[in-house]
């Protein structure tokens, strides 16, 4: 179980955690030079309501990191040869005819290697359903980020069309802002703007087609994009794991009277509807129960039986 702090990780320098992930440089990377690779390392920390929650939940960080690994995977190949390009570096080097792991042994299976890019400050969010957040707003104003939508749509509903609703990405721990497309073209220019909306918006499809055939609703998810050396806008960071998207199971969707049967989702919900029930959200969180542990354990293992068994 890997709720604990960042391994040390022979060959290299932690440098930075966030609520659920470890980013290491090579261990020789002077401090004022750019690092050509990262270490992305998933642990098995969950987190709700802005905490970071106790227990982890055993095999999260293998587990979304295999589903990470497996769209980048699906995403860079079909559709005509017009993959989407991503982050991800050779994880071994031939040595003879020997292949030589980079990746710790610590970490195999959790960490991603990959190449640093010039990241774009955008979290690129894409909604093909109205719920959360969203749904929040709607009931309020009638719109979703700015964008007005038509009456009468209930939480849980399909949106007419997927909508792009970009947030400025605060400074690490800080919460990201809701800003209109208009504004990311201030932020990156129209040109960096237009891409990250129209690659968002084709990864969004291509991923909610490639669910829908498997029986799941992909709802929303989030992407982050950077420039690597050659000036290519490349996929980076987590992509389409229940850490980062909703998934809903489809029948269920289809035939539920109630929001909570309607999205009966794969990821940490389990968790937040306990707290929800447990916690007033006043000083730490209530220790999670044993149940709700492995309940939201097998939600993650079964997302991911049911993405990529062949
Ligand atoms: C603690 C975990 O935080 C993150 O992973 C967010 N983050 C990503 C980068 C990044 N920076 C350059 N190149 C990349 N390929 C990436 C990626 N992914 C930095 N922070």
């Amino acid at each position: 179980m890997t709720s604990a702090p960042p391994a040390d990780l022979a060959g290299w320098r932690h440098v930075y955690s966030g609520k659920v992930r470890d980013l290491y440089v090579p261990a020789d990377t002077a401090d004022d030079a750019a690092p050509t690779h990262l270490l992305v390392v998933a642990s098995d920390r969950v987190s709700a309501f802005d905490h970071v929650l106790s227990p982890g939940i055993p095999d999260k960080g293998v587990l979304l990191t295999t589903l990470s690994l497996w769209w980048f995977d699906q995403l860079a190949g079909g559709d005509g040869g017009r993959g989407i390009p991503n982050h991800l570096a050779a994880d071994h080097v031939l040595a003879g005819d020997d292949a030589v792991e980079l990746i710790p042994d610590a970490v195999r299976g959790r960490a991603m290697l990959v190449r640093s890019l010039d990241m774009q400050p955008i979290e690129c969010v894409v909604r093909g359903y109205l719920t959360g957040s969203g749904w929040a707003e709607y009931r309020t104003a009638g719109t979703v980020c700015g964008i007005p939508l038509p009456e009468g749509l209930n939480d849980g509903d399909r949106l007419p069309e997927p909508l792009y609703t970009p947030a400025f990405k605060a400074p690490m721990g800080e919460h990201d802002e809701n800003i209109t497309f208009e504004r990311s073209v201030e932020i990156v220019g129209a040109e960096t703007a237009a891409a990250l909306r129209d690659l968002s918006l084709e990864i969004y499809r291509r991923a909610a087609a490639t669910a829908e055939a498997r029986g799941l609703i992909l709802a929303d998810t989030k992407f982050e994009f950077g420039f690597d050396a050659q000036g290519v806008l490349t996929l980076a960071d987590e992509v389409l794991t229940s850490d980062s998207s909703r998934y809903w199971d489809a029948e269920s969707w289809r035939t539920g009277t109630t929001p909570a049967e309607r999205m009966a989702s794969f990821d940490k919900q389990i968790v937040r509807d306990w707290l929800a029930a447990n916690w007033d959200k006043q000083g730490e969180p209530p220790v999670l129960p044993s149940e709700i542990v492995e309940r939201t354990r097998e939600r993650y293992a079964e997302l991911l039986r049911l993405l990529t068994a062949s």
